[in-house]
């Protein structure tokens, strides 16, 4: 039996922001299928952008379009139905083994207090393969390393079957080869994704297009290659990227000089009142 991939989702956000200054208006319309990857340096907003997106937050102004649907409109079941969010923040059941979290993937589709169906244990079961997880299947979450409990998570995320996940730093934890499985294996479920992530040299290969947020402001969106250059990458991150010859950048911090002659500044966010 074959899992068939869910429909992905359109996800569009209209001029949405949050926290008084924290976002301040982004706006963008990302097509079923494409992988988003949001940068940006430590607080310039990129957690906050993928909670509005997840239904977390409310924003405080401009509309989160899930199919064309504004999801503080829809259910809360149908929204878990359609999205799934990969977090920092992992589960505080450590007593729970790896594949009862896993099945907890399913719980938006189940009616309530229903057990599993053969359905669903095939479909956890898949997850718990796809993430090289049957061998943990049967111990508590909390034994687990950082890295396989992210892996843990992510199977969880592919149990839910949903149209659209969001990962905030799904590599976090993960050794080089199980960041590239991890990111292979999401960019492969032909769902639409949003994954922040700290690692300019991972999004080649990982995403079709980037949002790059600096100081609560979005300063580019768009493909890979139009967006990631090293001027961005200064604005963004202040720091002097050299492209290499083959792909990705080496970074340095700014000689004080070159700080002083090249360096744009970027707004500042107003404080929150
Ligand atoms: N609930 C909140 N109340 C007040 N300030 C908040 C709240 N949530 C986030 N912030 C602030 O908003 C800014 C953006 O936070 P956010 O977590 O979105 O950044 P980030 O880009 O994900 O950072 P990092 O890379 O460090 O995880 C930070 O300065 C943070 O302290």
């Amino acid at each position: 039996m074959s899992c068939p991939p869910p429909a992905a989702a359109r996800l569009a956000l209209e001029a949405v922001t949050w926290g008084n200054g924290i976002l301040h208006p982004v706006s963008l319309d990302l097509a079923p299928g494409r992988v988003l990857g949001v940068l940006g340096a430590n607080g310039a907003g990129k957690s906050t952008l993928l909670r509005l997106i997840y239904r977390f937050h409310k924003p405080q102004a401009g509309r989160v379009l899930l199919d064309g649907q504004d999801i503080r409109a829809m259910p809360a079941r149908r929204v878990a139905q359609r999205v799934a969010a990969v977090l920092q923040e992992q589960p505080t059941d450590f007593a729970l083994t790896v594949v009862e979290i896993v099945a907890l993937g399913r719980a938006p589709h189940r009616r309530a207090l229903a057990g599993l169906s053969a359905q669903d244990l095939h479909i956890v079961d898949h997850a718990l393969e796809r993430l090289d997880l049957h061998d943990f299947a049967q111990r508590p979450f909390g034994t687990l390393s950082g890295g396989e409990r992210q892996r843990v998570m992510v199977a969880r995320a592919l149990a839910q079957e949903p149209g659209l996940i969001v990962l905030d730093e799904p590599t976090n934890h993960l050794d080089i080869r199980h960041q590239l499985e991890v990111l292979r294996l999401v960019r492969g479920l032909g769902a639409t994704v949003v994954a922040s992530l700290h690692d300019l040299n991972l999004v080649h290969g990982f995403a079709d297009d980037l949002l790059v947020l600096a100081d609560g402001h979005p300063l580019a969106f768009g493909p890979v290659e139009a967006v990631l250059t090293p001027e961005l990458i200064a604005r963004a991150f202040r720091v002097v990227a050299t492209p290499r010859a083959s792909a990705g950048f080496d970074f340095a911090l700014p000689t004080e000089a070159h700080f002083q002659a090249t360096m744009p500044t970027i707004p500042q966010r107003e404080k929150s009142s």
